[in-house]
């Protein structure tokens, strides 16, 4: 079913309006609609409707962890959480690496048909940080692979992010950077590095670690006029220099998670491996300055970093645990109750972090369009005014390392439409 009656719905700067989709669509907005007889009706009176989210940042763990995540249980995760698309990353088992990786990624993606899985191609073979990766095949593939990363790990030889850089410019590409520098902090590094890991006996990662790299890359992506994307940056200092490299014209983007922008590293005191994420919780100034940078555009753009892990994964001692917590279905209610309800943000701009803004860094033009005829209907219809309570067992994904498991929130996806098919509706999952 594409064709779609959407009525009462609230959009924004034009109240309340009737929408109709047509084979996968948006055919008409209006108040007093011609409606084919037999066409699905969904009252959204109270609900705003708002294009749907698109995640840069997403671990959906299939090929090689399919314990952890399936791309088809993180279809349905993300479905749930209002996404209509999301971007995998490489660092799966094998990595994709390879032009037939990706294409594999994406059908499988096909196959859920509860969100468009788009492809991330790693920066180098097998994240090894030495060789680049067959960036070009991967783009002519027909998963036209646009960002490129190796999350989970740092692109830390220069000569190596240079090449890949000049390299995707030549199509349009981005690299995704996980901005941190390994030789300032070490393995076994598990969380901020200041006063509080010294008293719990942890070993941290200096903020510099994330700033010097942001630096380095923008500067790099100034030198070869190519674009680059820091992925989920977490310090003060780190805003600091987007901020510079962004009033010099650098083709600089950036994202925040949900977890960084309402979590701090006082949660690390009671060592529940449940907060152990990498880059780590930091302490409350750096979450205020994410938040305003968010405001001010500094950071572009919400991305999940959703990290799903097996219990025996995760259920260690701190140090031995592994790095990564679940986001996709919460990401709306953390960011709307954070951000727009405590004022610091309209629903317009929320709309814009996460959907149009990521769209575009992504370069996927079929999403991110706030509604308006003629455009795919990959749309999201959200409560302002729902409160719940997360619960960990009740999520699409496979894993269980919900940080917001007991927490309430101001915020909740009701129904997600992927070109005019609803891929999730509130009672699902209630
Ligand atoms: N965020 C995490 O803590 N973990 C990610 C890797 C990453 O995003 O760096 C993972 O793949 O589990
Ligand atoms: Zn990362
Ligand atoms: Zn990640």
């Amino acid at each position: 079913m594409t064709n779609l009656h959407i009525t009462g719905a609230r959009l924004l700067g034009a109240g309340a309006q009737d929408v109709l989709v047509r084979d996968g669509r948006i055919a008409e907005i209006g108040t007093s609609l011609d409606v084919p007889q037999g066409t699905e009706r969904i009252d959204a009176d109270g609900l705003a409707l708002l294009p749907g989210f698109v995640d840069l940042h997403t671990h959906l763990r299939e090929p090689g962890r399919e314990d952890a995540e399936t791309i088809a249980t993180g279809a349905a995760a993300a479905a749930a959480g209002g996404f209509t698309a999301v971007l995998a990353m490489a660092n799966t088992s094998p990595v994709t690496d390879t032009a037939e990786a990706a294409e594999r990624v994406l059908d499988l993606g096909r196959a859920s048909g509860l969100v468009d899985v788009q492809p991330i191609g790693a920066v180098t073979k097998g994240l090894d940080g030495e060789e680049l990766a067959e960036l070009a095949l991967m783009h002519r593939s027909r998963a036209t692979v646009r960002v490129f990363s190796d999350d989970g790990r740092c692109v830390h030889d220069a000569r190596v992010m240079r090449r890949a850089l000049e390299y995707v410019r030549a199509f349009g590409g981005v690299v995704s950077q996980h901005s941190q520098d390994p030789d300032l902090a070490g393995p076994s590094a598990c969380c901020h590095e200041g006063e509080l890991s010294g008293r719990l006996g942890l070993v941290g990662w200096p903020a510099v670690a994330e700033s010097s790299i942001i630096a380095r890359d923008a500067q790099l992506a100034r030198h070869t006029r190519s674009r680059v994307h820091v992925a989920h940056v977490t310090t003060a200092e780190g805003v600091e220099v987007l901020r510079w490299a962004k009033a010099r014209g650098i083709d600089v983007t950036a994202e925040v998670t949900p977890h960084h922008l309402l979590l701090t590293q006082e949660l690390l005191r009671g060592y529940d491996p449940t907060f152990k994420v990498n880059p780590p919780l930091r302490p409350a100034e750096d979450v205020e300055a994410l938040r305003a940078a968010l405001v001010d555009g500094t950071i572009d753009a919400v991305a999940t970093d959703h990290a799903p892990h097996a219990r025996h994964d995760k259920e260690h001692a701190f140090v031995d645990a592994a790095f990564g917590m679940l986001g996709l279905e919460t990401a709306f209610a953390v960011v709307h109750d954070t951000m727009v309800r405590s004022g610091a943000l309209d629903l317009a701009t929320l709309a814009d972090r996460m959907s149009t803004s990521p769209a575009r860094i992504a370069g996927l033009s079929e999403h991110g369009r706030a509604p308006e005829v003629g455009a795919p209907a990959n749309l999201v219809l959200v409560d302002t005014d729902a409160h719940h309570t997360v619960d960990a067992s009740a999520s699409k994904s496979l894993s269980r390392n919900n940080p917001w498991h007991g927490m309430g929130f101001t915020g909740a996806v009701h129904t997600t439409i992927l070109r005019g098919r609803v891929t999730a509706t509130l009672q699902e999952h209630a």
